[in-house]
């Protein structure tokens, strides 16, 4: 009853949430406080602060007294970085500093926006997370406000990979830091494995006192007041289907074996007939006749294989690591390692494996030294992790289409912000062709009529393989151009900043989609502007819309297209079997098929891969709640 009278009053709820902007009137107050601040000097810009740090810590956000500090770091960032927030970005300011999400569109200045209330927030004392979606970005974004916070006084840190714990423990010190969703989690976990038993606060500070700082000094956290969750539906959504874990490693010497007579025997058995691959759901099936099969092959093998449950698991994971996870897609081979790639990112994560034995599994695919088996130490989701923070707060281009999920999950209302500029970005028509080789050669054709026009081009691809294909294809054309993918990702700020110049053509994986500022000269922006070709459509349309957005910023012209194939990832994952059908079928109508029609199958993939993928996600929360009751009565989870 519970859960029905929730959902019955959140709509009303979110939309009140949503609507308490006087968007105006803040502005203006802001404004007025403007005219004090231009006034001083660099000496009375670090006393104001100061007074403000006084007042904020023993009042709180008083709208009166947030116009004042906004104002003060409006003024400050005008004067270090030479770019003053614009009205717009007031706004956004203050729906993040209130505890909702910002729907700004792409290339609106959510990085400036964010110094607002971070400034704020950390006047007033709290420390303050802005958390992106990768490491670029939080070493970028923290590098190019700096100035701003250290004319505030004001400490900023940055964590990425790789960092050891000291350096943590100094970037989480400062009044600011920024980090990626996994990296604050993880160190969370790791808190958390510190803390032990001790699940409460009071237990925290007993032991801080008894055991004079011998544990407490070592936690990396100062605790979790305020968060700004940059690419807030990346990070709250998308990434919040699998439950973060750290595992530790235990000694299966015996297991290797195992692995390799597991993929020996899965290799035996036939597709269709043995097991079922599901590639939209991710999920291997295996069939009475592939148990038969198995248990043949397993006589020769004795041992461990006498078991039946074990057999099995054993051969349900070789299938999957043989059928669902595949080189230079899901991960590469590098030095003789398996690293993952991050689907959203399209980065690699060196130090993350997959969890039961699948990793040793791919590891024993590609014939790599084996790591040692993994076992669970300590788990949490996103979802429960950021909830949390004391405050929330977010801010995205593509919020609306997870508008609900962020308020009955997170209780994040979503304001839209209008844009500071008109929109000057254009769609040119879609091209949906039968097969994926005449998609590519459109794709070739696009491009170079872009370049003829002086135009610099953006390719986005999904994988790292369709990266390479085209960069093939497109040498064999003879057209000049540079990749961007898990790979080939050194000099990724170079590669970036080039771009944007005349005639340039970038092919990249998601690593340049989210957050990738594109600056372009006046001359580009007088042939057009960017022109950005999407050859892939992803789960998500807003993936998508992220990717297109990396032209058309800040009323720049822009134009983008998209290019697909009817063989690509999404139609065969997701088509289901109408459109495996008709994909038959429309192999005798020619190389093109018709907009509309394409239009229509790639909205139905993307809904079925949509609805999936938030099925997966309430899976997550319902582990939680189970884990939760079945640990009622021996601690809290976690
Ligand atoms: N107030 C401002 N004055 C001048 N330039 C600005 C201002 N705000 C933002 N910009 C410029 O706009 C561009 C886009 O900014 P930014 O990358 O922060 O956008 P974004 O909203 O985070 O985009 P995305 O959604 O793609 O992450 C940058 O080049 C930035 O310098």
């Amino acid at each position: 009853m519970d859960r029905w009278a929730q959902a019955a009053v959140a709509p009303v709820l979110r939309r009140l949430r949503a609507s308490v902007v006087r968007r105006e009137h803040w502005v203006q107050q802001v404004a007025a406080a403007g005219v004090e601040c231009a006034r001083l000097r660099e000496e009375g810009v670090k006393s104001m602060a100061q007074d403000l740090r006084a007042s904020l810590t023993k009042t709180g956000f008083r709208p009166a007294l947030a116009a004042k500090a906004f104002a003060l770091v409006r003024e400050v960032a005008a004067r270090t970085i030479g770019m003053r927030h614009f009205d717009v970005q007031l706004v956004g300011g203050w729906i993040l500093l209130t505890g909702r999400v910002a729907e700004m569109e792409t290339g609106e200045g959510k990085t400036l926006t964010a110094t607002l209330p971070a400034c704020t927030a950390a006047l007033a004392g709290l420390p303050v997370h802005i958390v992106t979606v990768n490491d670029y970005l939080a070493a970028r974004d923290a590098d190019l406000m700096r100035p701003v916070y250290e004319s505030l006084g004001l400490s900023v840190g940055t964590i990425v990979q790789g960092m050891t714990p000291s350096e943590r423990q100094a970037a989480y010190a400062c009044d600011i830091t920024y980090c990626t969703g996994k990296e604050l989690v993880f160190d969370y976990l790791k808190d958390r494995i510190l803390v032990g038993t001790a699940s409460n606060r009071l237990q925290v500070h007993l032991d801080r006192l008894h055991r004079s700082h011998t544990r407490s000094t070592d936690f990396l956290l100062r605790g979790l007041q305020y968060a700004i969750v940059d690419e807030a539906d990346s990070v709250l959504i998308d990434e919040a289907k699998t439950p973060l874990v750290i595992a530790r490693c235990t000694d299966n010497a015996a297991e290797h074996k195992a692995y390799e007579q597991a993929l020996h025997m899965a290799r035996q058995l036939v597709e269709g007939r043995d097991f079922i691959v599901d590639r939209g759901e991710r999920t291997v099936r295996v069939q009475p006749s592939g148990e038969t099969r198995t248990t043949e092959l397993a006589t020769a093998f004795g041992g461990l294989w006498r078991g039946r449950r074990r057999r099995e698991a054993l051969v349900h994971q070789a299938l999957i690591a043989l059928h669902l996870f595949h080189r230079d897609q899901q991960y590469l081979v590098q030095e003789s390692k398996v690293q993952i790639i991050d689907e959203y990112t399209g980065r690699l994560m060196p130090d993350r494996s997959w969890e039961h034995g699948l990793h040793q599994m791919i590891q024993t695919k590609e014939a790599c030294p084996l790591d040692n088996h993994q076992s669970t130490l300590a788990r949490i989701s996103y979802q429960r992790f950021f909830r949390r923070y004391l405050r929330l707060a977010g801010m995205t281009g593509t919020a609306q289409e997870v508008a609900r999920e962020l308020w009955s999950v997170y209780r994040l209302g979503v304001v839209r912000v209008p844009s500071n500029r008109p929109l000057r970005r254009r769609r040119i028509v879609d091209q949906v062709y039968v097969r994926a080789d005449d998609k590519w050669q459109a794709v070739v054709r696009s491009i170079a009529d872009m370049t003829q026009q002086g135009r610099p081009v953006l390719v986005g691809t999904r994988t790292v393989a369709a990266s390479e294909h085209l960069s093939r294809l497109l040498g064999g054309a003879g057209l000049e151009h540079q990749v961007l993918n898990a790979r080939q990702d050194r000099d990724e700020a170079a590669v970036i900043s080039r771009a944007a110049e005349s005639g340039r053509i970038t092919v990249a994986t998601n690593m340049a989609g989210r957050g990738t500022d594109i600056r372009l000269d006046p001359d580009v922006v007088a042939r057009g502007g960017l022109h950005v070709i999407a050859t892939e459509r992803h789960d998500s349309g807003r993936i998508d819309r992220q990717l297109f957005g990396r032209c058309g910023r800040q009323g720049d012209p822009g134009t983008y297209q998209t290019i697909l194939s009817l063989d690509d990832q999404l139609f065969v994952d997701h088509g289901g079997s109408v459109g495996r059908r008709l994909r038959g079928m429309l192999g005798c109508l020619g190389a093109r098929i018709p907009q509309w029609l394409g239009n229509f199958f790639c909205w139905r993939a993307q809904q079925r891969a949509e609805r999936l993928q938030a099925r997966m996600r309430r899976a997550v929360m319902k582990m939680d709640e189970q884990l939760d009751s079945t640990l009622a009565f021996t601690g809290r989870s976690e």
